[in-house]
């Protein structure tokens, strides 16, 4: 087995095989353009050939910039379009392909690496670990009446239009951008992305109408991009700079005549429109799933980037296994800045690396992990310790698909 990094002449080999590999006959992966990974960076994809040169594996990323809790950005590699053709498979190809892939990833001097995980049992063996997680609302409209607001703030004035994607030109992809700079999980979005996929469902071509949010002086600062069929809206996301602005969109989409029922597909887990209907039931919750997973690959520069809430130290003994690396950090937070230090001293926690990528974003604490038996406590005060100081101002959420 050979695995190569690819190049641009190898778009077309890579798509089919990664067509194949995931059962999708397209008929033209490269010119009918459409699917996803058609957008694929050729300049940071792997390939897995047999000894008589056939494609059997491909594996790509995206360059993302990731939001950081605290609001630092950090380029990461969005890892996509893994796939391993079914007659190949349970042989060590996609090991192979991470292997090398991880090998890359550090080169480009990138301190973590994230994705989506279309099954949840293949990456945690390679260093990853769930980080953000996120559900979807139904709301059956005649349940929908809002309480009135007990704090008593009254909405900022401003408007919203209905618009076809098209008509957008760049303000979704100026809107989204603001969003997810202030948004820690957020990913940026590609300006392909915005020309191939935006404001469409992830994979059908379906498309979407946009409510578009103004601000009194007739800014955008949010929008919906939603679809009704029969008698259900769907809105595929709500992107906004405040929460105000949310529930303005939020309202617009549940006073659409003709749907009994809206779906909101992807609501973070600490959403406050819950607690906003009159009946705290009338928002269904489910499809709970994790969303965004990382995978630190540089430690102390991952640490020592992101933004910190509360003062302290703590000693990491911090196992990786795939890698074969076994290091023991201090990390010391003084005044929202971390320094991270190799040491020699006791552990305060020993956890793998990719514990430490679930709890890195601040959407998984560190005592869940340690009560689930995953991470071990050296002594009783280490798990309050490890919460207080990874906690964060606000949950992470990605609704980026890739
Ligand atoms: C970010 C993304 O792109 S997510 C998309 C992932 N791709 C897909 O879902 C497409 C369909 N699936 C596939 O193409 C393949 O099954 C892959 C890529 C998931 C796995 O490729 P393989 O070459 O079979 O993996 P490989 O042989 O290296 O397996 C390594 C280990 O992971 C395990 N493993 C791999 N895939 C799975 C899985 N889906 N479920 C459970 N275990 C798995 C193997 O059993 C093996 O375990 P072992 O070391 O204890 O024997």
């Amino acid at each position: 087995m050979q695995i190569r990094s690819t190049t641009e002449q190898d778009l077309e080999v890579f798509l089919e095989t990664c067509h194949a590999a995931f059962g999708l006959f397209v008929e033209t992966p490269v010119d009918g353009g459409g699917l996803w990974w058609s957008a694929i960076e050729m300049d940071r994809g792997v390939l897995a050939h047999t000894a008589d040169g056939r494609a059997v594996g491909t594996a790509g990323a995206y360059s993302f910039e990731l939001t950081l809790p605290g609001g630092g950005l950090a380029p990461v590699g969005g890892v996509t379009a893994v796939a391993v053709l079914p007659s190949h498979r349970r042989q060590g190809v996609l090991t192979a392909m991470m292997r090398h892939q991880l090998t890359e990833l550090r080169a480009r001097g990138e301190a973590m690496s994230v994705l989506l995980s279309s099954e949840a049992l293949i990456y945690r063996r390679f260093g990853y670990g769930p980080a953000t997680y996120t559900e979807k609302m139904t709301v059956d409209r005649h349940e929908s009446a809002f309480a009135p607001a007990r704090a008593g703030i009254a909405p900022q004035p401003g408007s919203i239009e209905v618009l076809r994607r098209a008509e957008c030109g760049e303000i979704l992809n100026e809107v989204y951008d603001r969003y997810r700079r202030a948004q820690p999980g957020a990913v940026s979005r590609p300006a392909h992305w915005w020309s191939s996929r935006a404001g469409q469902a992830p994979v059908s071509a379906a498309p979407r109408y946009i409510a578009l949010h103004r601000d009194a002086d007739g800014r955008p600062d949010g929008y919906a991009s939603y679809l009704r069929e029969d008698s259900t809206l769907t809105v595929d996301e709500v992107i906004a700079l405040d929460d105000e602005i949310a529930t303005a969109l939020t309202r617009f989409a549940l006073d659409h005549d003709l749907a009994t029922q809206v779906v909101f597909k992807h609501v973070p887990p600490d959403h406050p429109l819950r607690w906003q209907f009159a009946d705290f039931r009338a928002g269904r919750l489910g499809g709970q799933t994790d969303w965004l997973w990382v995978r630190l690959l540089d430690i102390p520069a991952a640490l020592e980037a992101r933004g910190w809430f509360a003062d302290g130290e703590l000693v990491l003994d911090v196992d990786d296994p795939f890698l074969g690396e076994r290091s023991r950090y201090q990390l010391s937070v003084r005044d929202g800045k971390a320094a991270c230090v190799p040491t020699d001293q006791d552990p305060d926690l020993s956890l793998d690396v990719s514990d430490l990528g679930s709890v890195y974003l601040g959407g998984t604490v560190p005592s869940t992990l340690i009560r689930a038996g995953h991470i071990r406590a050296h002594h009783p005060g280490a798990a309050a310790r490890a919460d207080a100081l990874f906690r964060t101002d606000r949950q992470p959420h990605c609704l980026h698909w890739f």
